[in-house]
């Protein structure tokens, strides 16, 4: 097979954790025999050094002609007093919506042998399988076109929340039908007690659900929702939301699996078609450049760049048993050790890396 990924390190550890999960990519590309021809471009903070802008109208049509996209992060102190329009963060925005990908999938899978990892209980996190699915492209983050901006000093700042029908539906559906191949429960997180956009939300979630009576639905605020996830973090099967608070949420929720250095992403437009695939975290801009971030989360986005863009599932599933093996076998990053006499083999950005590939090359050894 022969495909198009555009790659986009952007700033912080997007860059050293975008490397691991091409090496992965090209492994994976060289024992299967396919061709994936990357074309490398900047964003964030690395295009405002470069260019001045955050998002160059050239990197959207580049990535609109492309099969995949893998990212890393984006921002950094060094961008953070620009105005809005300037900001790193804006290019994740710009991206997401010129590319129409309302759909982002967050799993929160606790992998067996890192429960140890999480500062949670082992019976509270143990077995955990939830998939967060996101709507991207609506809602504060976007608001108005011309709300105008803040200025630093000025009395009021203002954001806009706005969700149309449509948006909801379409990420209705997508939730539900993502239940159908699970546990056949959605939780619908929204603040109905309060937003109007969150009345508008239950009401939509409410008349979607009529085509999927095999589906249970609940609705669930917020606020409780956020305490749920790390009480009883089980009872949770699909939970879909907006915008912002998914966000927030599955950053919570990567306490459940460990490390947030564990936690992949897939932006989708449609089921098949062109997605971006991220790691959930941001630049940790206090770790960068030395080496030790956590790559599974990309490694990780990397197999679902192959299972949902290209289809490719048995290669995605020989990186996702590779990443367990690693785990399986004591392999750690710094994140995933808790105390310092914890006797876990802890190991570098590359060379869990190259663990991972270790293992691939193994598994598929087996497999020919
Ligand atoms: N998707 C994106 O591009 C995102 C960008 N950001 C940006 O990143 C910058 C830093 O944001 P923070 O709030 O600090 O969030 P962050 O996710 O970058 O870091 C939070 C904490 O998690 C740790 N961490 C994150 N990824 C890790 C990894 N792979 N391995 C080991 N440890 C890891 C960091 O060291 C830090 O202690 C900001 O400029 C923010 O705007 C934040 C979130 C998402
Ligand atoms: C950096 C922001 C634009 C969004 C964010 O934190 C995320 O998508 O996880
Ligand atoms: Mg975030």
């Amino acid at each position: 097979m022969e495909k198009k990924i555009v790659v986009l390190p952007g700033d912080g550890i997007g860059k050293e954790v975008v490397d691991e999960g091409i090496k992965v990519l090209d492994t994976v590309a060289e024992l299967f025999g396919h061709q994936f021809k990357y074309e490398e471009d900047v964003i964030g903070g690395a295009a405002l050094d470069q260019f001045g802008i955050p998002l160059r109208e050239e990197t959207l049509e580049k990535c609109q002609q492309a099969d995949a996209v893998l990212l890393g992060a984006v921002g950094g102190p060094k961008w953070d007093t620009l105005p809005g329009h300037l900001r790193p963060e804006k290019a994740l925005l710009g991206l997401r919506k010129g590319l129409g990908l309302f759909a982002n999938l967050r799993p929160v899978e606790v992998f067996g042998p890192v429960v140890e990892s999480s500062t949670l209980k082992r019976e509270v996190v143990e077995g955990v399988d939830v998939l967060v699915v996101r709507e991207l492209t609506g809602g504060i983050y976007f608001g108005l076109k011309d709300r105008g901006e803040y200025d630093s000093g000025e009395a009021w700042a203002k954001d806009e929340c706005i969700y149309s029908v449509e948006e909801v539906r379409r990420i209705a559906k997508v939730a539900f039908e993502a239940a159908r191949g699970r546990r056949k429960k959605v939780t619908s997180v929204d603040k109905a007690n309060v937003l109007e956009t969150s009345r508008l939300w239950r009401e939509v979630i409410q008349e979607v659900h009529q085509e999927y009576p095999d589906i249970e639905l609940e609705h669930m605020l917020v606020d409780n929702a956020a305490m749920q996830l790390v009480r009883q973090p089980k009872q949770f099967d699909v939970l879909v939301t907006e915008n912002m608070f998914g966000d927030i949420l599955s950053d919570e929720a990567s306490v459940l699996a460990g490390s947030i250095g564990l936690m992949p992403s897939a932006s989708l437009a449609d089921a098949g078609g062109l997605g971006m695939y991220e790691p959930v975290h941001g630049t940790a801009p206090d770790i960068a450049g030395q080496g030790k971030a956590n790559p599974l989360a990309t490694i990780l986005s990397c197999a679902m760049l192959l299972r949902y863009s290209f289809g490719l599932e048995q290669e995605a599933d020989v990186i996702e048993t590779a990443v367990k093996s690693a785990l399986e076998q004591g392999w750690r990053t710094p994140d995933l050790v808790l105390s310092q006499d914890d006797p876990k083999s802890v190991l570098g950005t590359t060379e869990i890396t190259n663990k991972i590939i270790e293992y691939i090359r193994k598994s598929a050894l087996i497999q020919s």
